[in-house]
């Protein structure tokens, strides 16, 4: 009997579901995964068209646009592209920027973004860090200078920003008051579309995740009126930055093991049909080994991602435990995702092959979503 690799959180619901997502990644997101790589962006109409199909928030509530569902519905998006190393459209970054709106933003705020973000019309992007303030985020100098009308202008620059080509609403953090650190800190909401003094950068040439829109963002005086604050209230940028960690380091966790479950299964179909010496690979006792670790590392994985998962769901997920999610997985998958780059051999090492994508592209889940060495910090301080 095949290892059995459900989740637990799933059902026959979520498997419906599920069976709608893939075959929307199959023909829409795949199909133009190479030419989105050459481009280094995907493009907004496959983010429409996402929408459309209420794939986009579906976890934020019917009465603001979204699907109306839970986590889990977003975990089977993540794990459909993830497992076949579609690293192009950042859904989760964008299911992220609406949570902010959600879970901070005014009654007003929330109206305003919330139904556009799940159509799909506007890409969310989080602008944290910048060339100076990246793990250590009190360190920003992006200032969001108070007028005498309520306004805001903005200076300063950011970067490594996902989605940040194509977004239409970013989400800024920065300095309201610069004497004071976190209490000074603010989040902006900027609209991208005719906005002047906003200038995207280059999209910047990465090792991998090549269909992702990372940028460099720069705001020369931007001019946002007085309701552009998330919120409304001054000084609540770290608060809200912080409450949100759970909910994005599941994500990497999710994607994590979805792109060690890819590589696993492409692994094995590979060294079935590959021959060496007169027989299939796989019929070597270190394929074999290999294989029976990564399926074990999987089946462990699962049960604590899915244990993470089903904590978030129901709103017990502490940051601890989701920064551990974040630092096993990430690192597993570097592991796993190496081992089965081994078992292609050369293949392994081009780009039109899956497994090599997967391991150029794994490689930021170490860095981004807090480094982990800060994950190791975070989960110390729960000791
Ligand atoms: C592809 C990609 C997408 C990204 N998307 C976004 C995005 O959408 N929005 C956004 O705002 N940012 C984004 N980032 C930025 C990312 O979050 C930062 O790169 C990350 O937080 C690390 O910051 P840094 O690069 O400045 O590294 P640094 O903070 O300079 O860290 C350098 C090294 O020092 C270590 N270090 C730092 N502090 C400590 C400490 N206290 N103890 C031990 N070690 C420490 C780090 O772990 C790391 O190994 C993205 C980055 C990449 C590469």
């Amino acid at each position: 009997m095949p290892i059995d690799f459900r989740r637990s959180w799933s059902d026959e619901e979520l498997e419906l579901y599920r069976d709608n997502v893939v075959r929307f990644v199959e023909t829409e997101v795949v199909p133009h995964d190479e030419e989105a790589r050459k481009r280094g962006h995907v493009g907004h109409e496959v983010w429409r068209k996402a929408g459309a199909l209420g794939l986009l928030c579906s976890d934020i509530p019917e009465a603001y646009g979204g699907a109306g569902g839970d986590f889990r519905h977003e975990a089977v998006f993540y794990e459909e592209k993830a497992r076949r190393a579609l690293s192009g459209m950042a859904s989760s970054v964008h299911t992220i920027v609406a949570h902010y709106f959600l879970n901070h933003g005014t009654e007003e705020q929330k109206q305003r973004y919330l139904p556009r973000m799940a159509r799909g019309e506007l890409v969310g992007a989080i602008a944290m860090t910048e060339p100076g303030a990246g793990s250590d985020l009190q360190g920003v100098r992006t200032r969001a200078e108070k007028q005498p009308d309520g306004s805001y202008r903005i200076r300063g620059s950011k970067t490594f920003i996902t989605n940040g080509f194509l977004a239409g609403v970013v989400l800024v953090v920065a300095k309201t008051d610069p004497t004071q650190g976190a209490k000074g800190t603010s989040i902006l909401i900027v609209e991208t579309e005719g906005c002047e003094g906003y200038r995207v950068g280059r999209v910047l040439d990465k090792i991998g995740m090549k269909a992702q829109d990372t940028s460099e963002l720069f705001f020369d005086d931007v001019h946002v009126p007085a309701d552009a604050l998330l919120g409304g209230q001054e000084g609540q940028g770290f608060f809200q930055l912080m409450s949100d960690l759970p909910y994005e380091r599941t994500i990497i966790g999710v994607n994590a093991l979805a792109t060690m479950e890819g590589a696993y299964q492409a692994t094995l179909d590979y060294v079935r049909d590959r021959k060496a010496f007169g027989k299939p690979i796989a019929e070597f006792q270190n394929t074999k080994f290999k294989l029976a670790e990564i399926a074990t590392q999987i089946k462990v994985g699962r049960a604590f991602i899915d244990r993470c998962v089903e904590d978030l769901v129901a709103g017990k997920l502490d940051t601890a435990t989701a920064s551990m999610a974040k630092l096993w997985a990430s690192e597993t998958q570097g592991r796993v995702v190496d081992e089965c780059l081994q078992l292609f051999g050369g293949y392994g090492f081009m780009t039109e092959y899956m497994v090599a994508r997967m391991y150029a592209d794994g490689r930021v889940q170490r860095i981004y979503g807090g480094t982990n060495e800060i994950m190791k910090e975070v989960i110390s301080r729960a000791l």
